[in-house]
């Protein structure tokens, strides 16, 4: 924004190379009361200089550096003078371009890694000389850029981070943008600080432009009908868009058949009362189930019951019609959905999901997706603003594919069936446990092609494994395995193994995300 007194804000441009974590990034440098936007990195370096940016940073990516066809530093950009911040493959670039060298070594870090401070410098002055990063690379930096300090290192990583603060060039191996690296957040202020960004950029009321935007959008005539599915996002997009377009929306809960035990009850119940809004409630079970018949593969699985609901969708497009015509879908799709989904520029595609990837191409409706840049926990905070109660509120996530991609292998009733009662038990004893809010979500899976033997009154058995997949998360681009205490493990497992007669070992997965996604499929 410019005044006559000059801009009131400064702006950070983060330069997207296909990042998981670009908008993670921006988000971090807004929580510094900076105000930030992704570029694609293919934008010329004019077009980002006509932003005015006061500081650039260059996000990580899913390429190596030297690989054909692989995104480049912006041509100029280390010409301009503006300060400049490389993550991961941000850092390997800037080495590149400025005469250091990138190596495939052989050597890959996933996850939690102990950094090493050789120097504080600029970015970690005041910091601890050992602290926890978090790593996501193949490829590393052998050598630095002339000139260019190096400040930290970790046993794999001899340069995992330099800086020459002369030019206003710092890079870093590791990811500062995720929860889990320790300083991470300290490391991008003082990066920030010394590119003299001030701290001067307040969020502007998102609820209140979202209601703006979809009534822009949907015009003084339209009608919508929104995919409601009890959890959060929906809610919240819901909510957002009745503020909008009154009883001009309808909501309609998909029952797929691959819900939990007892929701769809739940739903209609709790969500009517909290909310007044107009629900219907289909069951299409029979059709979901048919589609998937005998299907394995994950992202087959995702795509049909992405392309089922659109088709449930516009059968009640055509029953709610009498009212009207209705042009418009609303979907509680985030941030994260349309990452993984491979909808960033240039960003791989790790899953299809159903609301976004698995949509299918003949979609006869107008999305309204009043949450698409936000992140779960910022949906949250929009829910609280809009008087939503709490249990909605802070509901754990649940995949719109449901226990379809819990279910490793073919999806039946039977296999359904096993996974709820295992899932009804490992949500209870958490529940009863007090861990609802440490846990961002714990699916139960369900290896329905795995078995194995066991021994149980006397006799043997040959069932199958169900995985418990608890997970911490923040926003669910990122996740560690929960730590739950051994005596609630030991419940569930006991319980699962006594009261689910199919189920007879019960596993703990130990995976964080990355390597490993939340879901299995
Ligand atoms: N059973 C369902 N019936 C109707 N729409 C659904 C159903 N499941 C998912 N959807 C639609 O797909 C969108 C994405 O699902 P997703 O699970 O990401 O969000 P959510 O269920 O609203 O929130 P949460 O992530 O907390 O579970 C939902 O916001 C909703 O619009
Ligand atoms: O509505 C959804 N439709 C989907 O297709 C889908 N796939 C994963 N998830 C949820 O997204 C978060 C991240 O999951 P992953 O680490 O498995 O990608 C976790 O919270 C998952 O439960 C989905 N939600
Ligand atoms: N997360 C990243 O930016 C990874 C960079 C590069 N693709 C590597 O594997 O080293
Ligand atoms: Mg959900």
């Amino acid at each position: 924004m410019v005044s006559e007194f000059g801009p009131s804000f400064d702006t950070v441009l983060v330069v997207d190379f296909g990042a998981q974590y670009a908008q993670l990034i921006a988000r971090r440098v807004r929580e510094c009361h900076v105000y930030s936007e992704i570029v694609p990195s293919t934008m010329p370096v004019e077009e980002m200089m006509a932003k005015n940016p006061k500081a650039i940073i260059l996000s990580g990516g899913p390429s190596s550096v030297y690989a054909e066809g692989a995104p480049a530093v912006p041509h100029g950009l280390f010409e301009t003078g503006v300060p400049t911040f490389g993550i991961c493959y941000g850092f390997q670039a800037m080495a590149r371009e400025l005469g250091g060298t990138v190596a495939r070594t052989g050597v890959a870090e996933y996850g939690g890694t102990p950094l090493e401070v050789v120097r504080e410098g600029v970015l970690f002055a005041g910091l601890p000389g050992r602290q926890s990063v978090w790593m996501s690379h193949g490829d590393s930096v052998a050598a630095a850029p002339e000139g260019f300090e190096v400040t930290a290192s970790t046993p794999e990583t001899p340069v995992a981070a330099f800086e020459h603060p002369a030019r206003g060039l710092y890079g870093v191996q590791f990811h500062p943008e995720v929860l889990h690296s320790e300083h991470g957040q300290t490391v991008l202020k003082h990066f920030l600080d010394a590119a003299g960004c001030r701290p001067s950029w307040t969020m502007l009321n998102i609820v209140e432009d979202a209601v703006e935007a979809v009534r822009a959008q949907i015009g003084p005539e339209g009608r919508a009908i929104c995919g409601l599915s009890g959890g959060v996002d929906s809610a919240v997009a819901a909510a957002i868009v009745q503020r909008a377009i009154g009883d001009r929306l309808t909501c309609v809960f998909v029952d797929h058949g691959l819900l939990r035990k007892g929701e769809a009850e739940q739903v209609e119940r709790d969500f009517v009362a909290a909310t007044g809004v107009k629900l219907r409630v289909v069951d299409a079970a029979e059709r979901f189930l048919k589609a998937l018949d005998g299907v394995t593969d994950p992202e087959e699985k995702r795509k049909i019951i992405g392309r089922e609901f659109i088709r449930v969708f516009e059968d009640e497009q055509r029953a709610v019609i009498a009212d009207g015509p209705v042009d418009f879908l609303v979907q509680g799709t985030l941030y994260p959905d349309v990452v993984e989904s491979g909808g960033g520029t240039g960003t791989a595609n790790i899953k299809s999901h159903h609301n976004v990837g698995g949509l299918p191409d003949d979609l006869q409706f107008q999305l309204v997706e009043p949450l698409r840049t936000l992140f779960k926990d910022e949906v949250r905070r929009a829910g609280e603003e809009l008087g939503l109660p709490a249990a909605m509120v802070w509901r754990q996530p649940f995949p719109g594919p449901g226990l379809g991609i819990r279910i490793v292998g073919a999806v039946t009733r039977e296999r359904l069936e096993i996974l709820r009662e295992a899932d009804a038990i490992a949500r209870e004893e958490l529940t009863r446990a007090g861990l609802d809010r440490d846990i961002w979500q714990c699916p139960v899976v369900l290896l329905a092609d795995v078995r194995s033997v066991g021994v149980q009154g006397d006799g043997r058995t040959y069932g199958h494994p169900v995985v418990l997949r608890p997970v911490s998360s923040e926003d669910a681009m990122t996740a560690d395995w929960s730590r739950v205490p051994y005596d609630v493990l030991a419940r569930i497992s006991t319980r699962i193994t006594n009261e689910v007669r199919e189920v007879n070992r019960v596993v703990l997965d130990v995976t964080s995300k990355p390597p490993g996604t939340i879901e299995w499929e």
